[in-house]
This record gives C-alpha cells, structure tokens and sequence, in this order.
C-alpha cells in the first residue's frame, strides 16, 4: 500500500543520506511504506532514491512540508528533490496527430481511473479527434501546423498549455518534430511513444524501415522527448516477434499494441514520481 506523499531525490553520494531522510520523517510523523534507491558508483557517484510515506495532515497536503525538508536535508546534502502527495494529480495534456490508438488507450485508462493524472485537454494539429475527445469531457484545440508556420503554431501550443497550467505533456503519437525552444518550456517533463525499438528505426516510418530491412521483432520506445529526434532518455519499451509473413500494413497493426502498453506505462511512472532522470538515461523505481 503506497503512503500518500513521496519523495524522490537525486544527490552526489556519500554515507548518512537514507539515515537523514528516515530520521527527518520520523520526525515529522512520517511512515514509510516504500523505499528503493540506486547509487552509481559509491562514494563518488549519484545517489538516487525514491520513499513512498504517509503522513498525517495529508488533508489538505502537508505543503509546510517542503519548507522544512528544504532546510534540514535537502541543503545540506545538495539534492536536487521532488516531494508530492497522491491527491495532486499532475496536469497533464496529450498532443496527437492522425493515428489515434495511443491517444484513445491513456483516455481510456484516465476514464477508468487506471491512469492517475489531471487532463486538461488534448491538442492536434488534425481536426480528427473532436468527437470522441470531448466525449470524454476533455477540451480540444485544434492547431494545424501549415508549412513554414512551425513557430506561430507552437506559440498558440505554449499558449494553451500555459493557460492549462500543464505540468506534463505526452506526445501520443504526435508526429510533428517540436523547437528545441519549444521543449526547453518542459525539460523532462515531454515523453513520446516512438513506434520502434529505439536506438533502431529512428526518425519517421520506423515499420517501413523494420520490413526493409527484414527484422524479427518488432517493438516501442516511451521517452523524454529532448531537441535531438528519438533520443531522449528511455523510460521503457517492449517488443513483439513478427515474421516474413508480416507486410508493412500488418507490423503497424501489431505494433499499435506495443505502443499502447509501453505508453501508458510510462505515463504513469512518470505520475507516481517512479523516474529519475540521470543525464541520457533513467532510474525507474518500484516497477
Ligand atoms: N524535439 C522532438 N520532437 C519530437 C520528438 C522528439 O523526440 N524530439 N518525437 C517525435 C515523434 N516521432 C517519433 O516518435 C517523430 C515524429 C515525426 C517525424 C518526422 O520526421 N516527421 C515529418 C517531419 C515533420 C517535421 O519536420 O516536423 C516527416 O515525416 O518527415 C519523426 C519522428 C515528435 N516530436
């Protein structure tokens, strides 16, 4: 059973720092449910932690929290932390393009609350989703990218997430190559679902370049989108065998599948606060 607040924190190593954060929530009435860290290389390298607790006067969060983290342990051992409660879902939005499966799979899952976040809306720069969109409840904005106008039809994107207070933004098979000023406004804060088993098949029509080149599985990457194309850091994949019996039309059909499960699972590790980003790479906790 998850507690109702979480830290997760990442600092140079050196000895005392589990000792420092169990005795700071002892003494502030705190229970840990969870605990899981990772260290690099001891003593010289990165310390990464994740620590599910309760804490009483949850009700409203115990923000007062923060403050007094800050002070005691996260300035003295230089941490770079995030500490969050379970009844502050993140805000989130999906931006889409014409293919439909990943978009409609984490709607599902939200409607369902599988999928702990706060969606504020989806943005496309097709008009193909409305419907089933707002049939959901959800706002969609409809963006179109025209040719040469990448910059106005970000600054309206900017906008809308703005006006949303978004504090993640999932690309579920948005298929446009964002500014790198665009994703600099989200810095590990953007996870694409790329439709191949990344570091093979980056780019555009990844399923055409799996049939050419004859591969026996096929599969998906969900990562932090960054300013360079398919390369950010891995936040999880899977695959799937295919076979000289599967045409192009059919690797894409048996790929949807990938995509939604890798996806989905992504975004929520990413709500639960389960990813820490360690430079071109992540730690996944509790997974
Ligand atoms: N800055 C980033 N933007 C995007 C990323 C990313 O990692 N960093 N991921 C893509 C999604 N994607 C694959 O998952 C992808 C989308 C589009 C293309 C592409 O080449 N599209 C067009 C060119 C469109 C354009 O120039 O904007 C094409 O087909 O030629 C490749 C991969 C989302 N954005």
């Amino acid at each position: 059973m998850e507690g109702n607040a979480r830290l997760l924190i990442t600092c140079t190593d050196r000895p005392g720092i589990v000792a420092a954060v169990s005795g700071f929530l002892t003494q502030y009435g705190g229970n840990i449910t969870e605990l899981d860290q990772h260290t690099t290389d001891p003593d010289r390298g990165s310390f990464f932690m994740r620590v599910a607790f309760r804490i009483r006067d949850a009700e409203p969060p115990a923000h007062w929290l923060k403050t007094e983290f800050r002070q005691e342990v996260a300035e003295p051992f230089g941490m770079d932390w995030q500490l969050s409660f379970t009844t502050e879902h993140k805000r989130t939005a999906i931006l889409v393009s014409r293919p439909n499966h990943a978009l409609l799979e984490l709607l599902w899952r939200w409607s369902r609350r599988e999928l702990p976040a706060a969606l504020t809306g989806v943005i496309s720069n097709h008009p193909d989703h409305r419907e089933p969109v707002e049939g959901f409840g959800l706002p969609y904005r409809h963006i179109p990218m025209e040719q040469g106008g990448q910059q106005a039809a970000e600054a309206a994107m900017l906008e809308q997430l703005r006006d949303w207070r978004v504090d993640l933004v999932v690309l579920a098979r948005y298929m446009r190559i964002l500014s790198p000023s665009f994703i600099a406004h989200y810095p590990s804060r953007i996870i694409n679902i790329h439709h191949s088993f990344l570091p093979a098949f980056a780019g555009a029509d990844p399923y055409r370049q799996a049939f050419e080149r004859g591969v026996k599985l096929i599969g998906a990457t969900a990562h932090y989108a960054t300013s360079e194309l398919d390369a950010g850091p891995v936040i999880d994949q899977d695959v799937i065998r295919v076979s000289h019996r599967d045409d192009v039309a059919h690797l894409r059909e048996r790929g949807r599948e990938v995509e939604r499960s890798v996806l989905a699972r992504a975004v929520r590790w990413h709500l639960e606060d389960r990813i820490a980003v360690w430079g071109n790479r992540t730690v996944v906790f509790g997974t």
